[in-house]
């Protein structure tokens, strides 16, 4: 059963480890299944969970069957229903079970499935499958009758301006594409079409059909094209580094794409300023020293190491504002985050995950056949948000397990991305900060936006959101923005609707499995002007011991703040963590 336990780590990456889905399976020292077969099933699977996602939800097993979490829910069905040798278990294995034994609803589920999309035979329907995968389409996964609807995902490429320019790919590499006039008109072609849209948001980003290879070409392993989500493009673009602005601080750097397209949207406006300061540059901070190692190829392969400097194996939080990196005007940050916005984590994996919540609608359904009938023609609900699970090793009550784990985590994770962002609003010469997620978590977007804005640091400072009318061309045209969750908010209260509005006016999300070809990302900014003199950190410090908010660093556990505290010792007293060392202070003390 381990087989099961295993694609559920692998696919949620629990142990947050970067590479390929085929690197993190084949370099994985302990596993008890063999390779090939744990990447079979999760390719396999993951191709199928656009279908499988409705199935699950459909049947209802997941609120009757609490040993099933969403995710082992779809590899077992999997396998249950598309595997040739069946579940990998033995017969009276207790998951093997609860699986089995809805093997009839579940197939009856699959065939209407099928049939709803079309299909008079399974192999047809596998042939479909098959030649719309490689993570290239994404299905809206559906209940009640909603059908599921795949939406091609574009092949996104930045031409790095810092080895090349558009025009000169244009008139090179794609010298024999045919330039279409809508995203709409490339996703649904094939791979080998030649035919690119410009995008018009991103400059220097064009879009290719989703199965569009070019990883062998000269240009790629150049340097010259660099694969990148258009979303992903988008903190670079809206922070839009000026001479005026100073050096620049991507604070979490690897694996470098947010970094090279940093340094080069950096060098093309020193370019065309004659007075600029030749030696404004990058300071790239990556903790992680392996992540570190790939930071530093992607940035000599970009040809950005002339502009970036890489600061290896460095937390951020433990850079000193006050004397370290005094002319630092700008600082982006995209730190950790659930990744929820490409579940999965991987390029060519992409797994739409069954909502414990969407069956409650089907399985009190069941019982009676007559409140079925009543069940099927109810009007269609919205598609369900996708939903990111927790692996348990032996799970018990599997969603409500899963629900809690996922509020814990989220708790913890927009704690630590507060730290991060609180702690770039103190550096002295910044007036410009982005933070962005790859999450779709509205804790871990507007809401850590909304909390930062309330922080001391950044009322003493003068920070406020970057507002949509200021921002840049591509960014103010981009119509999805941020999203107010109702009952998530500790304090709602006390935000007015106007304000409330305009900071979520001035975030920027993006979804998945829409017409706009992008993963799930957020992307807020934060100026202030220069005109207000930045307080010392001192200055700060006595602010939020007269305002103390203990309820923003609740969130950590032991842990973190353990971790905290050393980082307090080695840290010359950093602002950011003054809250902590009081707590730090409090236990030394006793
Ligand atoms: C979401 S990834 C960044 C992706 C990157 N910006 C890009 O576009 O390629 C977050 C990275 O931040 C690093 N990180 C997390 N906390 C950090 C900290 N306090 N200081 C420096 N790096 C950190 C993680 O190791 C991870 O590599």
């Amino acid at each position: 059963m381990s087989l099961y336990f295993e694609a559920a780590s692998v696919l949620t990456n629990a142990e947050n480890v970067g590479g390929s889905l085929k690197s993190r399976i084949y370099d994985k020292k302990d596993l008890k299944s063999t390779p090939a077969q744990l990447f079979a099933l999760v390719t396999e699977a993951s191709k199928w969970s656009g279908v499988l996602k409705e199935v699950v939800e459909r049947s209802g097993i997941l609120k009757e069957e609490r040993k099933l979490t969403p995710i082992l829910a779809l590899l077992l069905t999997h396998d249950l229903l598309l595997s040739k040798r069946g579940v990998a278990a033995p017969a009276t294995h207790a998951l093997k079970l609860a699986i089995t034994r809805h093997k009839a609803r579940l197939n009856a589920e699959f065939t209407k499935a099928r049939l709803r999309q079309g299909f008079g035979t399974l192999q047809a329907f596998r042939e479909h499958i098959n030649s719309s995968s490689n993570g290239t389409e994404e299905a809206i996964g559906g209940r009640n009758g909603v059908q599921t609807r795949p939406v091609r995902h574009p092949r996104w490429i930045r031409i790095n301006t810092l080895r090349t320019t558009l025009k000169v790919q244009l008139d090179t590499t794609f010298s024999e594409y045919l330039q279409a006039n809508s995203l709409a008109d490339v996703v649904s072609e094939s791979g080998s079409a030649k035919i690119f849209y410009l995008d018009p948001h991103i400059p220097n980003l064009i879009a290719l059909p989703p199965k569009a290879d070019l990883s062998k070409s000269a240009a790629y392993t150049s340097g010259q094209l660099i694969f990148q989500d258009k979303a992903s493009c988008f903190p670079a673009c809206l922070i839009d580094p000026q001479p005026e602005d100073g050096d620049v601080i991507d604070a979490c750097a690897a694996p470098g794409n947010k970094t090279t397209h940093l340094a080069a949207i950096l060098c093309e406006r020193r370019n065309h300023s004659a007075e600029a300061d030749q030696k404004q540059c990058v300071f790239a901070y990556e903790r992680d020293k392996r992540r570190a190692g790939t930071l530093e190829k992607m940035v000599k392969l970009a040809g950005a190491d002339r502009v970036v400097k890489i600061n290896g194996g460095r937390d951020f939080l433990t850079a000193n504002p006050e004397t370290e990196m005094l002319r630092v005007g700008a600082l982006l940050l995209d730190p950790s985050c659930s990744g929820s916005g490409i579940v999965g984590r991987d390029d060519n994996v992409k797994i739409f995950l069954p909502d414990p919540k969407a069956t409650d609608n089907t399985t009190a359904s069941r019982s009676k056949s007559k409140k079925r009938k009543r069940q099927q023609t109810a009007p269609a609900a919205p598609p369900p948000e996708l939903v990111p699970v927790e692996i348990e090793e032996s799970p018990e009550d599997g969603a409500s397990k899963d629900a809690a784990a996922l509020k814990d985590r989220l708790e913890a994770l927009s704690s630590f991305q507060l730290r991060i962002l609180t702690h770039a609003m103190r550096f002295s010469a910044a007036r410009k900060i982005t933070y962005s997620t790859c999450s779709i978590h509205f804790e871990e977007n507007e809401w850590v936006v909304f909390r930062a804005l309330a922080s001391p640091v950044a009322k003493e400072r003068g920070w406020r959101i970057w507002k949509r009318s200021d921002q840049v061309e591509g960014m103010k045209k981009w119509e999805r923005r941020g999203v107010w969750e109702e009952g998530k908010a500790e304090d709602e209260q006390s935000l007015r609707e106007e304000e409330r509005q305009e900071v979520l006016e001035g975030c920027i999300r993006c979804e998945k499995g829409t017409d706009e070809g992008t993963m799930g990302f957020f992307v807020a900014g934060f100026v202030r002007d220069s005109d207000v003199p930045a307080p010392t950190v001192k200055a700060i410090e006595s602010a939020e011991n007269d305002d103390v908010e203990e309820e923003e660093w609740s969130g950590f556990s032991e842990d973190e703040n353990q971790e905290a505290e050393k980082k307090t010792k080695v840290n010359h007293g950093v602002a950011a963590s003054v809250k902590i060392s009081k707590k730090a202070k409090k236990k030394r003390n006793t």
